[in-house]
């Protein structure tokens, strides 16, 4: 079974769009390829009297492998703000355990699994747990997503050395192009390229409608 967590520089910065691309990429290798959200935060009105997240509805889109959302998205939270606020306004707070539950369920039935995060690496879930703290538990080898505009490499940089601290492996980054009037991206690129000490698996150009499958990935041979 492959897998790998997907975290990113800070919230909003494509880590959605780059784990549909990653789900794709990884469809052309795999059979039973798959999606989860652990942890979501902001639900809307699903149409059949229920409520969905947005990121989980675009990971079940590029998924190859229907599963109950219980297993996909576990935690599914109302309110559009951290995790740890939206729990604590109802009442309840998010715990490791029925999330491993269901990570290792799903991993029963798939061949390949794609996790995303929620926001970025030291996001709270709760005032004892952060998303680092789930990456550890589920041991998996991250992907970190650079939203590249003005002050992505102190926040890549922060967040490569927070991961390496942690024990998990930098399996890679994906530059995504999300200020189309940066200025120098290429040097910002070149920095990256030279200190994140990890694979670019993909550089995601600005694109007026985000398409996750024209998204070229390069993945690691091992996840081939
Ligand atoms: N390369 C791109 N070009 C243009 N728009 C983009 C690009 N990448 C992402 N976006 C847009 O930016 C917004 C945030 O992207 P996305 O939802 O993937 O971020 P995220 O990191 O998953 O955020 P969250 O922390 O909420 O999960 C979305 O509206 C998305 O369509
Ligand atoms: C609601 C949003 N889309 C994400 N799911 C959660 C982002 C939490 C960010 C918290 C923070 O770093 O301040
Ligand atoms: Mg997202």
């Amino acid at each position: 079974m492959i897998a790998c967590f997907v975290t990113g520089t800070d919230t909003g910065v494509g880590k959605t769009l780059s784990s549909c691309a990653l789900l794709h990429a990884l469809a052309q290798h795999h059979r039973r390829v798959v999606g989860m959200k652990p942890v979501a935060a902001g639900a809307e009105p699903n149409g059949q009297g229920g409520w969905t997240n947005s990121d989980s509805l675009a990971l079940r889109a590029a998924s190859g492998l229907v599963v109950a959302p219980a297993l996909d998205n576990p935690v599914l939270l109302a309110a559009p703000v951290s995790p740890h606020i939206a729990a604590a306004r109802e009442h309840c707070s998010v715990r490791l355990e029925p999330i491993v539950a269901a990570y290792q369920a799903l991993s029963q039935q798939a061949d390949a699994i794609v996790v995303e995060g929620a926001g970025g690496w030291q996001v709270p879930l709760s005032n004892h747990l952060r998303i680092a703290d789930l990456a550890i538990a589920l041991q998996l080898p991250v992907v970190l997503v650079v939203g590249l505009r003005l002050g992505c490499l102190n926040h890549a940089l922060l967040t490569a050395d927070a991961i390496r601290s942690s024990g998990l492996p930098l399996a890679g980054w994906i530059a995504n192009r999300v200020d189309p009037d940066m200025l120098e991206p290429e040097a910002n690129m070149a920095y990256l390229r030279e200190h994140l000490g990890a694979p670019l698996l993909a550089d995601i150009p600005w694109q007026a409608s985000p398409d996750a499958r024209a998204v070229r990935v390069d993945l690691p041979k091992e996840w081939q």
